[in-house]
This record gives structure tokens, sequence and C-alpha cells, in this order.
């Protein structure tokens, strides 16, 4: 075929005066001769459609049939062409009967009209279009077989379609040529397309570079912003401002947010709104006939702003994108470089950012280890959830460091080699200034020891569910696509691979070579994420028990210790992480009482049952009832929140409990304040339980009365001391007796010292007497000490190891202690005598609040300095109100432009 007749028909067709680049040429030369296999890999916006579609019309007897994903995908197509006057029709479950009907006519006629025709991967796998397929190339009237988003071939990929393993069945008995075509992809998705779709072994490929000069990529720490949402208006702002009064409504500059949930996407489309930028929220969760209406509604110019979860865009061929953001971290290199590569598709400058924050990487990493420990041993399913472990820690790093260009991150996942960026990114434009940027976000996020707080939250829907969202999200489409297609796509997953065991053997085979996520890698992730006591050197103490195996029994406790606390809780008091620590404390026992995989299990199980059965009785299970909740901690600002939030519960309590003296509602001591607990284990009737002594390991006293030891439920405050909190210990009453008013006080609030060893101990008056012993961990019920954190080694050790003390040293904290206990009842004093303030927690908030913007403005000259001057502020001020403690930080940062270990406050 001659290269004039191509640019004749591009022309008379297409009205395109030239091809759009040499890569199309070429492909499109090499498939009008119509001999072998083509294999077509560019980037999205550079007109891989017109390479099939230019040379299905060189054949006017025979048809193209086109296998796409999605049916927006294909109603797209089918517009455009129809609007060049060239005829292609469509045969999927939405397809009208008479339709059906002409189509089949057509098609079974010597000169069909159909010049192409586009078919979902789920009809192609039914019997009706198998026999049609047939049928028609007996008759040697299809002129190629094309296979449009090639990737849903991949598990590599990011949009893996079981149903496309099937398309290489088509092969079967023909020499049609297979034309196949991908967005940019990586060798392993390559290797797959080849071999699941069963390309020739002389097919010929056409691959461009990844790289899109046009597009500048570039990373913003929310945390680091004072107002995340303004600086996104400006940005919006900034890149929509073209001078466009030329430009016809659906040319205008416009742009996508990609957001990880579906909230998410209506809190930044409202917040936008509310700021003035006019925007639109889409997710699978809309309504199909919202969705295509906000859809048009961008489309055609009328909204610029769209935020959308992924589940948007495929598909979508707008040229006017000027920007693409993410607002959160996107799940995967190739994920990001087809989200954000929507924009620019005219090849015209535009913006791809990333709006980073360090709890969504926290959600996530929760999400995808879950993933894993779900996988069990189903070998793909494993290999599966490492390399989406392997690929978001791809995103972590490019999101959280500023090492190198960001468009290597494509280049090095299409395993190109590096691109000429010259300051198409952030990072080749001024290094320097980003370096700092991701300096002062890790400052930022060790500063508030931002730890995985977020997994609470919902994210049930994060990324659309992942594969099984989209999956719901394309039953929109693809409801009945096939008789038996549930569109779920585990189920999907579970079929496909019935059928096709022998292809995924074989693209396994071809994995062989590649990197993979080691088992270390793994369980560095899961100890740093694990919920679970670290119990010993080893993951596996109990032979074969896994952290991942403890991870999920810990979830099932959870989940029906959570279903007991609602179903049958009349005073409820305990939040989640309440809810959370008690299930890690029954988990743990089970733990520590098995010796085999097995006896754990069961352990476990009896457990889950034995809670489950009490659920069904309406009562509530004494793991429960008698679960008193960990001194809170306060490292982080979430904990503060918390505290705070707990304290406000606990005064409630004690100014409701006079009116309340039904001995039944003792059941939830909670966050009853210590005094309270106190007086109310006074009260208890004879022989019942008293929270406290669940702790202690010991009788219950005669008239429920129990030893003042266990009453001590100190509430540290921020900055309260210098040392690791999960040393400490509580140094309770000193005497067994009825203390002294104020010192009974004083036992109440909880009394810490430092040792020598700068370790926080705490004593019973017992323990002083001898040797001391560090208390054990109960095996049965709740560790008394214990807080959760990684699996460390030598953790068990520890926990169990005596802590000897000398004579002379058990004096010097009893000395200590004494004087601590003067001073702080002269503090409670004085702060009496100065009538109401604001609480200790709230005037270390208040604090580490007004000191933050100068510690992001890098005026401490180390974190430490920033929280001992925080500590010693926040003690100095203590007595004083809100607008003192604001003037004193003020003349404060005014006085002292650099802080140093040696700035006096
Ligand atoms: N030769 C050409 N001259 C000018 N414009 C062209 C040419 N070929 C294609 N285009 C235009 O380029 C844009 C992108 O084309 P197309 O949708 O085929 O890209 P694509 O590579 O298939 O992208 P995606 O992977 O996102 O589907 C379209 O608007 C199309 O009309």
């Amino acid at each position: 075929m001659s290269n004039n007749k191509l640019e004749e028909l591009l022309k008379k067709h297409f009205k395109y005066d030239s091809f759009k680049s040499k890569l199309q040429e070429d492909a499109i030369t090499e498939i009008s001769k119509r001999e072998d296999d083509v294999l077509v890999s560019m980037p999205t916006g550079s007109g891989k459609s017109l390479c099939y579609q230019l040379p299905a019309l060189l054949f006017p007897d025979k048809v193209t049939f086109v296998f796409s994903p999605l049916l927006a995908l294909i109603k797209d197509q089918i517009d455009h062409l129809t609007a060049q006057k060239i005829k292609a029709a469509s045969l999927n479950s939405k397809t009208l009967t008479a339709e059906r009907a002409a189509i089949l006519t057509d098609l079974k006629t010597n000169s069909p009209s159909i010049r192409l025709l586009y078919i979902t991967p789920e009809q192609a796998n039914t019997h009706t279009f198998k026999d049609l397929f047939s049928n028609i190339v007996k008759r040697d009237k299809v002129a190629y077989i094309v296979v449009d988003e090639a990737h849903c071939v991949s598990e590599w990929g990011h949009d893996f379609r079981p149903d496309y393993l099937k398309l290489g069945v088509l092969r079967d008995g023909n020499n049609v040529p297979v034309i196949a075509l991908t967005a940019t992809a990586g060798v392993e998705v390559i290797k797959d397309i080849v071999v699941s779709l069963r390309l020739s072994s002389t097919y010929k490929t056409f691959r461009s570079s990844c790289f899109r000069r046009n597009l500048f990529y570039d990373v913003y720490y929310q945390n680091l912003l004072d107002s995340p949402y303004e600086h996104l208006k400006v940005f919006i702002k900034n890149c929509l401002n073209a001078q466009d009064d030329v430009l016809s409504k659906e040319n205008k500059p416009c742009g996508i947010i990609y957001c990880r949930t579906r909230e998410q996407t209506e809190v930044v489309a409202f917040k936008l709104c509310e700021m003035g930028i006019k925007s639109l929220c889409y997710h699978a969760g809309l309504k199909h006939k919202e969705r295509l209406e906000y859809q048009e509604s961008w489309q055609n110019g009328d909204c610029p702003v769209i935020c959308a979860t992924i589940s948007f865009g495929m598909g979508v061929d707008k040229a006017s994108v000027r920007f693409v953001v993410h607002w959160g971290v996107p799940k995967d290199p190739a994920s990001f470089y087809q989200e954000s590569g929507r924009a620019g598709r005219d090849g015209r400058a535009s913006k791809c950012r990333i709006y980073y924050n360090r709890a969504d990487r926290h959600a996530i990493e929760f999400h995808l280890t879950r993933d894993l420990a779900k996988a069990k041993h189903q070998e793909s399913r494993t290999v599966k959830a490492q390399n989406a472990i392997k690929a978001f820690t791809k995103m972590v790093e490019y999101c959280e460091t500023a090492k190198e260009c960001r468009h290597r991150l494509f280049s090095n996942h299409f395993g190109e080699p590096p691109p000429d960026c010259r300051n198409r990114c952030d990072i080749c434009r001024n290094r320097k200034e980003v370096e700092e940027r991701a300096h002062n976000f890790l400052m930022k996020c060790i500063q508030f020891s931002e730890t995985s707080t977020n997994i609470d939250v919902d994210f049930s829907d994060l990324y659309e569910g992942g594969r099984k969202g989209m999956a719901d999200d394309y039953k929109a489409y693809c409801d009945g696509e096939s008789s038996n297609s549930s569109c779920n796509s585990f189920e999907m997953e579970q079929k496909a691979k019935k059928h096709s065991t022998e292809i995924i053997k074989k693209q396994f085979a071809l994995r062989k070579n590649s990197q993979e996520v080691s088992q270390d890698a793994i369980n560095k992730l899961f100890s740093k994420r694990a919920r679970v006591i670290a119990a010993s050197a080893t993951s596996n103490k109990v032979n074969g028990l896994t952290l991942p195996t403890r991870e999920q029994y810990l979830s099932k406790l959870f989940e029906v210790l959570t279903d007991n606390y609602r179903e049958c809780c009349m005073n409820p008091e305990f939040d989640e992480k309440d809810l959370e620590e008690c299930a890690v404390d029954l988990e743990y026992s089970c733990f520590t009482s098995s010796t085999t995989l097995t006896i754990y299990r069961n352990n476990c199980a009896k457990m889950i049952s034995a809670i489950k059965k009490k659920t069904q009785e309406k009562e509530i299970h004494s793991a429960l009832a008698s679960y008193v909740p960990k001194p809170p901690k306060n490292e982080t600002l979430s904990d503060l929140f918390r505290n705070i939030k707990k304290q406000q519960m606990a005064n409630s309590n004690s100014s409701t409990s006079s009116d309340n003296e039904d001995p039944t509602n003792t059941k939830f001591e909670g966050f009853k304040s210590a005094k309270q607990l106190l007086n109310d284990t006074k009260k208890l009737p004879k022989g019942q339980t008293t929270v406290t002594s669940f702790f202690k390991n010991e009788p219950e006293k005669e008239g429920g009365e129990s030893s003042p030891s266990s009453k001590t439920n100190s509430l540290k405050l921020l900055f309260g001391d210098d040392s690791d909190p999960e040393k400490t210990l509580k140094i309770e009453g000193d005497s067994p007796k009825e203390p002294k008013s104020e010192e009974k006080a004083q036992e109440i609030d909880g009394i810490e010292i430092k040792s020598d060893t700068s370790e926080i101990v705490t004593f019973e008056k017992s323990e002083l007497d001898g040797e001391y012993t560090k208390p054990e961990l109960p095996v049965t019920s709740t560790r008394k000490e214990e807080t959760k954190r990684p699996l460390e080694e030598n953790d068990e050790e520890q926990v169990s190891k005596k802590h000897k003390m000398s004579d002379s040293e058990i004096n010097a904290i009893i000395m200590n202690k004494r004087r601590e206990i003067v001073h702080k009842s002269k503090d409670r004093k004085s702060i009496e005598k100065s009538g109401p303030k604001m609480k200790k927690t709230e005037v270390g908030l208040l604090v580490v609040k007004l000191l933050t913007p100068a510690y992001a403005e890098r005026r401490f000259d180390s974190r430490d300095t920033f929280k001992t001057t925080a500590r010693n502020i926040s003690h100095a001020l203590l007595h004083k109100d809100e607008a003192e403690i604001k003037q004193f930080v003020k003349n404060f940062l005014r006085n002292n432009e650099k802080i140093t270990a040696g700035t006096i406050v």
C-alpha cells in the first residue's frame, strides 16, 4: 500500500493533513500490509486508534473486529467514526434486538457495510458471538482482530480484565492479523500480551518513549501547607487562566482531580465550589445517570473541574486537560502514568501534581498488607499482592524523596533509558527547593509522629474498592454481557483462572526473572504496621504462625468484640481504639497460651465463638466487662485529641454519676476519672468483680474494696517527660493504707519519677520492700504496660526480664517521689487559688500549635529543641489563660529568631 494512498484516506475520512508522528505513520503502513501481527505501544493521546481505523478502510468487503473494555469507550469511538461517515457498530448487552438483528444480517452478506464492529470482551465469550465469528472467519470476511487497551490482559497492568485472557482463542483456525494496542506498557505487560493473545513469533512492534515532554510533574505536601485547598485553588486558577477567548467551550482548559475515596471527591468538589471554582464529583457510588450527566458537563466545557475516583477517565478523550491533580498518593506508577497522562493530549504544556499526605500512605499500606494476608497461600493472589506493595512503595518513594527526575519513575517502570527532562519536573527545575520541601515534610511527620491513625477510617471504597470496586463500576456497562457474568471481579477471576490455567502457568514461567518483593520486605512492612503485640525475637514464635495470620485473627476478634459491645453495652464509653486494644489483648492471650499453630487457631476460634455466643445471648463478654482502657498516650496530635475527648467523657460521667446509683451501670468504668473509680469501687456490692482487679491478678478484697494501687491511671501529659512512653511503668500508691487526702489525690493522678537510667518506674509498696520485679504480662488477659509497637528483636525477653534495683536506687526513688508529691500538691494549690484555667493538655496543644509555624520555617535547630521548648513553655504557662499563652509565645518567637538548645524560655 503506497503512502500516498494512505495519506489520501487520512485526509478524506479523518480530515487530517498528515500523520501525527512518524511512529503512527510507520505503524499504519505496516498494519496496512496485513502480513503479520502488530503490537502498538504508544502513550495516551498519541493517536493509536487511527492505527487500525485507517487500515480498516482499505478492505471494503471485510470487517475489522475491535475488542474494547468499556461501553463508554466504544460509544465514543462509534460516534467519532459515524461523524466521519465510517460505518461502525457494536454488539454488546445494551444493543437493542432490532439493531442486533440488522448487524447480524449485514455481517452475513458478501459485502458487509460495517467496517468496524466493536465488542466487549465479555460479549466475545458468549456462544452467540463465537458462532458468528467462526462463520464470518470461514467466509474470509475479517480484516483484522484488534485488541484495544491490550494491557487489560495482564495482571501486571493496572486494569486487569480476566475476560481478556480468553481473547487468544480467536486465533484458532485462522490467519487474521491481530493488532494489539496499549498505552506505554512495561516489559511484563508486553510479555503477557504476546503470550495471551498468541501473537506470532514474527510480530512487529511500534513503541514510543513514555516521556511526555509537555507534562510538568511536581509534588506538594498537604501537611506543610497552611491551607491545602487554598493552594489547590491557586494552582487551578493558574492552570485554567489561559488566554482562551477564541476557544470553543469544549476546548477551554479544564482539569481532573483524582481522589482515593468517593467521600474525598465530594469534599474536594464542595471546597472548590465554596472557593468559587465550579467543580463536580464523579465516582461509582453515583447513579449511572448522574455520572453520565457530570461527565458530559465536564466534557462539553460547562464545568471545568471534575473531582473523581479512578473510575473516571478510561476512554475520556479530551484534548484540553491542562492539569491532573492527585489528591493523595496514586496506587502505582502505571496507574499514575495513565491517570496523569490524561493531561495535555493536545500536546500543549500541562501540569501533573500530587498533593501528598502521610495518612493516605498508612491507609493504603494497611490495605495492601491486609490483601496480602488474605491471599494466604494462593500463589497468584500472593504474587499480585506483593506486586501491589512493591509498586506502591515506588510511589511513596517518588512522593517522599527528591532523589531523581520525576519522569524517571516512568522510564524506569517501562524499562526505558532516562529521558532528557530539561526542567519538566520540579526536581530538575529546582532540586534544592524540592529537597528542602521533602526534608520539611519528613521533619513534620517526625514531629507529630504521624502513625497509623487513619487506618480506622473507612476506606472501604479506597481506589473504588480496588479491582472489586472497579468491577462494580464496570457492572453498569457490562450487565448481562454474558449469561454467567457476575461482574464480581473475584469470581470472574476464579472462573477465568479455571479456564486459563495453562496461560497463567506460562505467564508465571515468563515472570521467573522478574524482581520480586522479598519476604523480608513484606515482613518489615507488616511488623511496621502490625497491631498485634510483638512477642518474641521472630515473627514465628509459634512454628508456622506468621504476623499476617495473627493480624487476621486480631481483625476477627475486633469485629466480634465490636458487635458484642454494640449489642450488649448499656453504657457505651469505649471508643474504637479501646475495642481494638481489648482485641489485641485477647489475641495476645491466645498467642501466649499456644505452642503450635493448631492450638493458636483453636484458641482464637474458641474465643471468637464464645464472644459471638455472648452477643447472641445479649450479654456482654467478660473481656469487655472487665476491660480497663489503657492509660492514654500523648505521642501524637491525634492522641491528644482523643484524650481530650475522653477527658470530656470522664467529666460528663463524673457530673452525672451522682444521679446514677444503679450499680449495674458500673459495668463500663471506661473513662471515669480515677478518683471517681475509687469512689465507685467502694460502692460495689459485695463480691462483685471490679474492673481494676482484672489487671491486678490478685484476689478481690472483701466488700469489693480494691487495693489503692490499682486505681492509678496516670494521664501522661504532653511533654511530661522525655522518655520513651513505651518504657514507662507507673508508680502506684506508696502505702497500702488509706492515704491522707492530699496524697490520695496524688495517687489518683499517678506519680512518675525518673530512675537513674531515666526510665520512669512505678512501684507498689510491697515491691519497694525488696527486689523490684517488673510485672510480667498476664498470660490470660490484658497486658498491663505493654504498648503496641513493631516487632523487635528479643522483645519477649525484655518484657519478662527482671529489673533489679539496689537499695540506694530505691531510696533515691522514694525521696524523689516524696519531693514530687510535695511539689505537685503545691502546684495544685496554686492552681486552685488562681481559679479555673486551661487544662494541661490544652496548654500543650496550644503551645505546639503556636510554635509549629516557626518549626516549619526551620527556626528550631532540631526536633528535640522544638519538643523541649514546647514542653518548657507549656510547663511555665500551666496556670495562664489562652490570651496570656498566645502573647508569651508571640514575644518568645519575636525575641528568638533562631531557637537552639541553649535558648532560655
Ligand atoms: N494524524 C493525526 N493528526 C491529528 N490529530 C490526530 C491524528 N491522529 C489522531 N489524532 C487525534 O489525537 C487524539 C488522540 O487520539 P487517540 O484517541 O487515538 O489516542 P490514543 O493513543 O488511542 O489515546 P488513548 O490511549 O488515551 O486511547 C484524538 O483527538 C485524535 O483525533
